[in-house]
């Protein structure tokens, strides 16, 4: 079931700005970190706890939290070049064409944003701009409670379009067993990605930004992740580049009067099975539909595997609001910045006029969200807790940074000095002023 709220009840409670470090965790999580930690720790301190032991001692504090929090420790932290391959080799045949499908829609897709150095001489000298791939990243690829081999797909082929010559990619273990989930290892071999390593949560971040004895230090983050990984990215950055804030999953459905309510229902579920902090919202004028939803949530609950992560993010940080018209939902979501908006609405090309801020938008009841976490094209890794206000969903510029070129004649040097000599002299940098005057 699905809980119904007014707008005003939905503002103060599911459609709150959600800044990451204020997140109110469920009480098994901190529980989790009591029992972890020893003492009551908000998820912050326990990420800052993990990343200062890692920054000092390297592997050994690795080894000793994916033990603590993994279960167990991997017997080598990079995984061999043979279990990459034998992965590879074991991979069902259907699901090796799934992958390759996908793998070749994400890269079409990638390649249609235009990366471009130009020189210019008609701008006064002559200016323009390198474009560099950024030499080293780190990609987490999530897989605490699932292992999320789209993911791999999803940051690892916008890096090699952008022409990244070193990814190191990090992945948490299955619990209790030392060892990376065969599919994810087995995407990173069909990717040609070889260096591969057991680490998950906030110690994968941290070896990433930092480098450690066994794995060498990245230039930038990429991934997405659960609160714990999401923290840490926040951390690190400054020592470290980082994508964005991709966290616990996001959707937003603004549905009209003729939505089918079993497809709604399927939608919100697909998102809320992720991760008890996920959050899956209806947005909709019809009371008709948001019963039914709620009816068919209800319903469909029965039969999923992850019923109790999907039934409990749903009552904790989802529920279908009413709203007085569609122009209402719209202004509702803008404010609310979801990770993916999905238009389950007649004529969705028109309303995705007026959004202002979304990760995704999912136009019409075809273009279902699992289609984009899988293989539509754009990579799944998109901002979450408010950030799409300001962020991007993942893309091949992450993976580049540009440097400015400026070459200057003497007859450019006297033309433009006088100016920068009286902009110095504002700033009361005479050291500059002369550097200028000089020339002249
Ligand atoms: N925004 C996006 O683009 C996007 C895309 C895919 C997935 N996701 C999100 O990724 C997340 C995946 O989460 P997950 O948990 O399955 O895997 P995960 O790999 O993100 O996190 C697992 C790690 O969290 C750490 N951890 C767990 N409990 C901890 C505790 N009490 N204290 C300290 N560390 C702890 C452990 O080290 C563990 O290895 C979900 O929230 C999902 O919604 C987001
Ligand atoms: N919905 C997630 C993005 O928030 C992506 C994903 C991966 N696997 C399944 N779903
Ligand atoms: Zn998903």
């Amino acid at each position: 079931m699905l809980s119904i709220y007014s707008v005003e009840e939905a503002s103060a409670r599911i459609l709150k700005r959600r800044p990451f470090d204020e997140t109110v965790v469920p009480p098994a999580v901190a529980e989790s970190l009591k029992a972890t930690f020893g003492r009551p720790l908000t998820p912050a301190e326990a990420v800052a706890q993990i990343l200062s032991e890692v920054r000092r001692e390297g592997d050994p504090a690795l080894l000793r939290w994916t033990e603590k929090l993994d279960g167990r420790a991997p017997d080598s932290l990079r995984v061999p070049q043979e279990e990459l391959d034998e992965a590879l080799a074991a991979l069902p045949g259907n699901l090796r064409y799934s992958l390759e499908q996908s793998i070749a829609r994400v890269r079409a897709f990638h390649q249609r944003q235009p990366l471009t150095s130009w020189i210019s001489q008609d701008l006064g000298g002559t200016l323009g701009q390198l474009i560099r791939p950024i030499r080293r990243v780190g990609l987490y690829v999530p897989a605490g409670t699932a292992p999320l081999p789209s993911s791999v797909i999803m940051t690892a082929v916008p890096a090699q379009v952008a022409g990244v010559p070193e990814i190191a990619i990090v992945a948490p273990p299955v619990r209790g067993t030392g060892k990376i989930a065969g599919v994810i290892l087995a995407t990173a071999a069909l990717l040609g990605v070889s260096e591969v390593y057991t680490l998950g949560g906030a110690q994968a971040i941290a070896a990433l930004a930092y480098g450690t004895q066994t794995l060498p230090a990245v230039d930038k983050i990429f991934g997405p992740g659960n609160l714990f990984v999401t923290l840490a990215k926040k951390q690190v950055y400054g020592a470290v580049g980082i994508d964005s804030l991709a966290g616990p999953t996001e959707t937003v459905v603004i549905a009209d009067e003729n939505a089918r309510p079993e497809w709604v229902a399927a939608d919100l579920l697909a998102q809320a099975e992720h991760d008890l902090l996920a959050s899956a919202i209806l947005l909709t004028p019809c009371r008709r539909l948001a019963e039914a939803v709620s009816q068919a949530v209800g319903r469909q609950l029965e039969t999923l595997s992850r019923a109790e992560i999907a039934a409990s993010s749903l009552a904790a940080r989802g529920g279908a609001v009413i709203t007085r018209h569609l122009e209402e939902a719209i202004g509702l979501s803008n404010a609310y910045g979801p990770e993916h908006l999905c238009l389950a609405v007649a004529d969705p090309w028109r309303w995705a006029e007026r959004v202002t801020s979304a990760g995704g938008i999912f136009l019409g009841e075809n273009s279902f969200e699992v289609l984009g976490d899988y293989i539509a094209g754009p990579s799944h890794v998109m901002p979450t807790g408010g950030s799409a206000r300001f962020a991007s969903p993942l893309n091949v510029w992450d993976f580049i940074h540009i440097i400015s070129l400026i070459g200057l004649t003497p007859e450019d040097a006297r033309r433009l000095g006088p100016s920068a000599a009286l902009l110095a002299r504002s700033e009361g940098l005479d050291a500059h002023a002369r550097a200028a005057e000089v020339r002249q």
